[in-house]
């Protein structure tokens, strides 16, 4: 039977991290002075400018009546007689306010509803396996992919492990799910499936106060912040708030597939309103009512977003920017750059993830980056990013100007090729790409034209890479390289089947969202995942165990190369240019080392002296949902 009076030990969130891992909620030497057997409900303290004590939560941030329980903060302050002041009660003089607070055990119900601590009917035996068995069971019943999404996300809010365990597990399975093209089609309909929030929603309410919100978040240890505005989710366009999917999937995937803990992961959207008129006509809608803030006023709410990240969080959160329309994506992480430890990972993730893929497909066709001819559908964030990673690699292999690697790179937009007669009106992301040639109005006639040995799709536009634009692919290539990176399915450029079919089982295909593997006469062809989940939870987890204080492109370029390695020949002949994602925590340790030993070799490491064996200290980092016995 199950025990109701378990009280929980005091510890970390994760609960497995040595004093010595990044990952642990503090130092093993700074422990709290209350009773080991106890946790501390809701109580954290700073203090302000004057000095008075600042309590960060108080026990009506319990969600649900449950023990939702708050590690005591680590920079606690010890008294020289060994006692730890743990609220600033003591040094607070009489005529400073403190607030009371009192420690609970957490135990019995409020045990059971803490999807921290809840092990289901598993208290009195070691059942995570029979469950996970159990919840596919139930799971793989639903016939209808949202219904898996939301039983996940029950799930998750139930009982953190078991989700964990069962994602990890059956990451093949289940990553369509929880992430694209599921979780799109989730945006699209989270007014009517929403139940609780599961992320941080900032909107423009709470300008001025964006700090005291971020205190409000009940983990205070927190390592990436995946945020967003929901401008741009997917291929699917403005979702408003609705977006906050994305967040919470790519968070998920940060714990599943890089290892880092849940409670250091905090999912936020910022919602400045949308211009999505169905929304905004939509009663369900759970955002601003209003169009979008632009200007100073957008600039202004994520600067204070960004300086209260930083303030709260300290100069190491990683902050993920997700899903930005370009016209602010580009400019966001160019202003903090500089400032804040950030990264993009439409821009940065993908260029590391689809140079990975080229660098393993160049061992099918031959040539080094040099010898190829790239051309993109699509010329946004996801495009010029991976454009301008290609021609770094290109020109550090060569040693030739990178302004000369960019002119084997070419571009179309929605008007057509980028050539330098449209430079004057072109966005400032595009302009390194305008190249001297004539005007060309369509895909079709600039593969004709240019004679790309890689074709590659960032339009977010479905079933633009038509039969002629394969096929003329195919004509010129005896191995065509197609990449068809739009999200979610219904905006990929091609199918894998039309790939393979169209070039006549010649392609070398990889799309952003997954297809099942294409008979083609007589031949089983898998088609590789050429997605961003690849990257950034091995990415994240070097930046954070490192201490890196700020993304450099060599990094994204280590990324790429660690991934690429992964590719075995028993893939290639499947026809996979990228590892299969069952192995994918072991490859984002792999991913990780490469990234952190990046990270110390360019001096942006603060975790000194740095770890003998990187891989090993990356697989040691790394979180996992096991079940923990309860006192
Ligand atoms: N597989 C992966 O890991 C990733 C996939 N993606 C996917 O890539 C897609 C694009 O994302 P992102 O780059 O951020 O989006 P952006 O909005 O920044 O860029 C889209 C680009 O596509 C162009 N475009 C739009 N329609 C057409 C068309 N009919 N013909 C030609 N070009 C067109 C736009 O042209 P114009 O500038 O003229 O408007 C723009 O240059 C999305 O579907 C997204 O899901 C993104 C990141 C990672
Ligand atoms: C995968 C991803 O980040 C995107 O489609 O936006
Ligand atoms: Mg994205």
């Amino acid at each position: 039977m199950m025990s109701l009076n378990s009280s929980i030990f005091l510890q970390n969130k994760a609960g497995i991290s040595s004093s010595s891992s990044p990952f642990s909620g503090r130092q093993r030497g700074s422990a709290p002075s209350v009773p080991s057997s106890l946790r501390v409900v809701a109580v954290n303290s700073n203090r302000d400018r004057n000095g008075s004590v600042l309590m960060e939560s108080t026990l009506k941030d319990v969600k649900d009546g449950a023990a939702s329980v708050i590690d005591v903060d680590s920079k606690s302050t010890v008294a020289p007689g060994g006692a730890h002041d743990v609220y600033g009660e003591d040094a607070a003089t009489e005529e400073q306010v403190v607030t009371p607070w009192f420690v609970s055990v957490a135990s019995g119900y409020s045990l059971l509803r803490d999807p921290h601590h809840n092990k289901g009917l598993a208290f009195s035996e070691k059942r995570e396996d029979v469950q996970v068995k159990k919840l596919m069971h139930i799971i793989r019943q639903y016939q209808v992919p949202l219904q898996k999404y939301m039983a996940m996300m029950d799930l998750q809010e139930r009982n953190e492990k078991l989700f964990y365990k069962l994602l990890i597990d059956n990451v093949e399975e289940m990553l369509p799910i929880v992430y694209t093209p599921t979780v799109g089609e989730a945006c699209q309909k989270y007014g009517s499936i929403f139940s609780r929030p599961q992320g941080l929603y900032i909107s423009l309410k709470e300008k001025g106060s964006i700090h005291e919100v971020l205190r409000n978040w009940p983990e205070k240890n927190i390592q990436v912040i995946v945020v967003t505005d929901g401008e741009r989710i997917l291929g699917l366009g403005d979702l408003g708030c609705q977006g906050m999917g994305i967040p919470v999937g790519k968070l998920a995937l940060y714990t599943a597939l890089g290892g880092v803990r849940p409670s250091a992961c905090l999912p936020v959207t910022i919602d400045v309103g949308t211009n999505n008129e169905n929304l905004l006509n939509d009663e369900f809608y759970i955002g601003l009512r209003q169009r979008r803030a632009t200007g100073q006023e957008y600039a202004e709410l994520m600067h204070e977003f960004m300086s209260a990240v930083k303030q709260t969080y300290g100069e190491k959160v990683l902050v993920q920017f997700e899903d930005f329309a370009n016209h602010n994506a580009f400019d966001l992480l160019a202003k903090y750059s500089a400032t804040h430890l950030v990264f993009n990972d439409d821009i940065q993730g993908t260029a590391s993830v689809v140079l990975a893929g080229l660098v393993a497909a160049l061992k099918v066709v031959g040539g080094t980056l040099a010898d190829h001819r790239f051309l993109f559908l699509g010329a946004g964030e996801a495009g010029t990013g991976i454009a301008e990673l290609i021609a770094l690699e290109m020109s550090k292999q060569t040693n030739m100007p990178v302004e000369e690697a960019r002119k084997k790179i070419w571009l179309v937009d929605s008007k057509g090729l980028i050539v330098s007669s449209r430079r004057e009106s072109l966005q400032h992301f595009k302009k390194p790409w305008a190249h001297e040639h004539e005007p060309i109005k369509t895909l079709l006639d600039a593969v004709n034209d240019i004679k790309p040995t890689v074709l590659i799709g960032t339009s977010g536009v479905g079933r633009t890479f038509t039969k002629e634009v394969v096929e003329a692919m195919a004509s010129f290539n005896e191995k065509p390289i197609i990449l068809s990176l739009s999200n979610p399915t219904s905006q990929s450029e091609c199918t894998a089947e039309e790939a393979y079919t169209w070039s006549q089982g010649r392609a070398i295909f990889a799309s952003g969202s997954p297809f099942a593997p294409v008979e083609y006469e007589g031949k089983t062809f898998v088609p590789g995942q050429a997605n961003n989940a690849y990257i950034f939870p091995g990415f994240g987890l070097g930046v954070i165990m490192s201490g890196a204080i700020r993304v450099h492109d060599d990094m994204l370029l280590a990324a790429a190369e660690a991934l690429a390695a992964q590719v075995t020949q028993e893939n290639f002949e499947k026809g996979l240019i990228y590892p299969p994602f069952k192995n994918i925590r072991q490859i984002s340790a792999d991913i990780a080392a490469k990234v952190a030993a990046k990270a110390y070799e360019l001096g942006l490491a603060t975790r000194l002296p740095p770890p003998k064996d990187l891989v090993k200290y990356a697989e040691s980092c790394m979180y996992s949902p096991a079940y923990r016995s309860y006192r």
